[in-house]
């Protein structure tokens, strides 16, 4: 566990970049540190590898104070991620990764097998361990970056800004990747990010600052979205609050009707606005007029009763003309629909909740 214990940091030229924080990052757990630009969230993070001495307070780690550690020994412990990577450049990629081993005193046959192996579970070819870094794209030198943090195995991590520099669509899978390699390494890691969206998806816990480094909120993603604690974290979290926290919000007690689907060659007959066109082996077609008026098959959305969330649920409504959510199982096989109605209770319920 990391504990900030009343810690402030006041530059040489006055600046208090952080002010009286006091919080925990649970062993085990991803707390984010988010808010807008010079709230004194690279200075929080930097101050618990001592790469920036609190200037009043103590930060502790399991208990003892970091002061009184030799910052060459706690970073051992400690591993470091940054924005667009910070790879040596004339180093390979394997040698990157196996860079705190080697310092370690590892033989290098040993650091390099390590390396390959931490490739491969960031989700890279090994192959890629030949290669120098500018022969990688953004969202793989950032892969590099992760693997070459976790190489020592250090229970803790340090990770600021990692996934800014990358296009969106590489950064949900960087993220989604994080998620994946935490559940399995359980690390305590101390995230930091300016984006509310990454805060929400990746943290147990989210301190929110405000500019001059006080903590204006530190709650798990569903508390804050359900109950900011005034109105800069209300405005931080932006106007969309309320559907985002709809994915906090489970299906699984969700009423799902069956007798709403039909086969492929329906034409007609049912005193339903709109029925469902269901193939022979059971997976959704699309949305026909039960009168059996129009053509093709209008578009239809699915979700995963239990697993997906209200806002999943919701989505896959939006996106059909019968304003119903089509549940399908793992195999993608129609189970059930969500009506309108149902979805309206749920969400009337998810509103008082
Ligand atoms: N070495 C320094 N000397 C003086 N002031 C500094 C120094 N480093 C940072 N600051 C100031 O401290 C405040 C907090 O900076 P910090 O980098 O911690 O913020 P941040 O929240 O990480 O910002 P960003 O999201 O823009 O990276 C800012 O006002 C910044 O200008």
């Amino acid at each position: 566990m990391i504990t900030f214990d009343a810690v402030t940091k006041r530059y040489a030229d006055g600046t208090v970049a952080v002010d009286n924080l006091s919080l925990e990052a649970p062993t085990g757990e991803i707390t984010v540190f988010v808010g807008p630009s010079g709230c004194g969230k690279t200075t929080s993070l930097r101050m618990i590898n001592r790469m920036i001495d609190a200037t009043e307070g103590r930060i502790l780690l399991d208990g003892d104070p970091v002061r009184d550690i030799d910052p060459p020994k706690l970073r051992r412990g400690i591993g470091y991620v940054i924005q667009q990577a910070g790879l040596f450049p004339h180093k390979k990629i394997v040698d990157n990764v196996a860079t705190v081993p080697l310092l370690l005193g590892w033989d290098r046959g040993k650091a390099r097998s390590r390396a390959m192996e931490l490739l491969e579970r960031v989700g890279l070819d090994p192959a890629m361990g030949e290669r120098y870094p500018f022969q990688l794209s953004g969202g793989q030198q950032q892969r590099v970056g992760v693997a070459r943090a976790l190489a020592a195995d250090p229970p803790v991590l340090l990770m600021d800004e990692p996934f800014s520099a990358v296009d969106p669509i590489v950064r949900t899978s960087l993220q989604d990747e994080l998620l994946r390699l935490q559940a399995e390494l359980n690390k305590t890691i101390v995230f930091v990010t300016h984006d509310i969206d990454e805060a929400i998806k990746l943290g147990d816990r989210v301190a929110v600052l405000r500019v001059g480094g006080r903590l204006a909120q530190l709650a798990d993603p569903k508390t804050l979205l359900s109950e900011p604690a005034d109105d800069f974290v209300r405005e931080f979290l932006g106007h969309d609050r309320g559907i985002r926290r709809l994915q906090f919000v489970g299906t699984d007690g969700l009423r799902l009707r069956t007798d709403l689907t039909v086969p492929a060659g329906f034409s007609g007959g049912s005193p339903e606005p709109w029925v469902l066109a269901v193939s022979d082996d059971g997976r959704p077609l699309g949305w026909l007029r039960g009168d059996g008026g129009g053509g093709e098959p209008e578009p239809y959305g699915t979700f995963r009763p239990g697993r997906d969330s209200m806002r999943s649920a919701l989505d896959a409504a939006l996106l059909s003309p019968s304003g119903c959510a089509v549940a399908v199982g793992a195999d993608g096989k129609v189970v059930g629909v969500a009506t309108r109605e149902v979805l309206d209770a749920a969400l009337a319920e998810a509103a008082d909740g």
